[in-house]
């Protein structure tokens, strides 16, 4: 079944078109990685996709059109999880979450059992109880992070569309909220976009990659397939090895520059060379 499908999408900021002709589909409960360079398009497409910006082309994602739909209704199904999220001054991280409720909750109605028990375990699930009676707006950049992917939940929406989900994030929560994301996937059925710099990560969670660049789809396939040392070389300017692991997805090593072998072996040869 098909959750996501774009047929020669189009989109323009201000009077620059950046996104161009787009063609994809997604599966339902399928992780699509979405990346590329800086600029390449992957915010604007996901706006698109949300409904927030305008495009050309069509676009089917849980079912509506997100650009002929009402954002109320098109947020029943779909959550984008902002790269720069705005939080309305003086919330508490648990109104912040109880936010993702609205689209569900009738205008002038009130909560329902079943909104707070949602926000109550995705609070849960993400660790995020010893916060929730903090203000949203004093929250470190990581700690606001996962309270606006715990919003996005709360959404219970089927399509989830994450931009840069990880960037702010320690090593171990990167893991933490990954690793919810897709459970939620395989227990749910949830569909995920993802748009992510970390590709070793990408790799890791997405079963298909969609490489970005000046706004087209460059490279559309796994892992595996689009992560070639000489694509990344050719698309982001970047030096790379690209590690195979059995059993494992790759990992995208960098690589220093030509002439240079890193801080320690450097320090360990200008201190007399090895085996000395
Ligand atoms: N509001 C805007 N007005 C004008 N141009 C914009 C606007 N938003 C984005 N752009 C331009 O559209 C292009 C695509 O930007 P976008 O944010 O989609 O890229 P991205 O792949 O998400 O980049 P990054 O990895 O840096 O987040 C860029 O050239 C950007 O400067």
């Amino acid at each position: 079944m098909t959750a996501v499908s774009c047929v020669r999408v189009g989109v323009s900021r201000g009077s620059v078109p950046v996104v161009h002709e787009v063609d994809l589909t997604v599966r339902k409960g399928e992780w699509l990685g979405l990346v590329g360079p800086n600029g390449s398009g992957k915010t604007t497409l996901l706006h698109a996709l949300a409904g927030l910006i305008p495009a050309s082309g069509e676009v089917r994602i849980a079912g509506v059109d997100p650009q002929r739909t009402g954002r109320r209704a098109t947020a029943r199904a779909v959550a984008l999880m902002p790269q720069r999220p705005t939080v309305p001054e003086g919330v508490s991280v648990r109104e912040l979450v109880r936010l993702g409720r609205t689209p569900h909750i009738a205008r002038f109605g009130v909560e329902s059992v079943h909104d707070r028990e949602v926000v109550e375990e995705v609070l849960d699930r993400l660790d995020l109880e010893p916060l929730a009676a903090r203000p949203a707006g004093a929250l470190s950049g990581g700690e606001l992070q996962r309270v606006v992917l715990a919003r996005a939940l709360a959404q219970e929406p089927e399509v989830l569309l994450l931009d840069e989900p990880t960037s702010a994030l320690d090593i171990g929560h990167q893991q933490q909220v990954l690793d919810l994301v897709d459970s939620m996937r395989r227990e749910h059925g949830l569909t995920v976009l993802a748009a992510m710099h970390d590709l070793t990560s990408a790799a890791q969670y997405s079963e298909r990659l969609v490489l970005l660049d000046g706004g087209r789809v460059v490279a559309d396939g796994s892992p595996a397939e689009v992560l070639t040392a000489s694509r990344i070389a050719q698309v982001y300017g970047a030096r790379v090895e690209v590690l195979h692991r059995p059993g494992s997805t790759p990992a995208v090593l960098p690589l220093p520059a030509a002439g240079e072998t890193g801080n320690d072996s450097a320090g360990a040869g200008d201190a007399g060379g090895e085996g000395q």
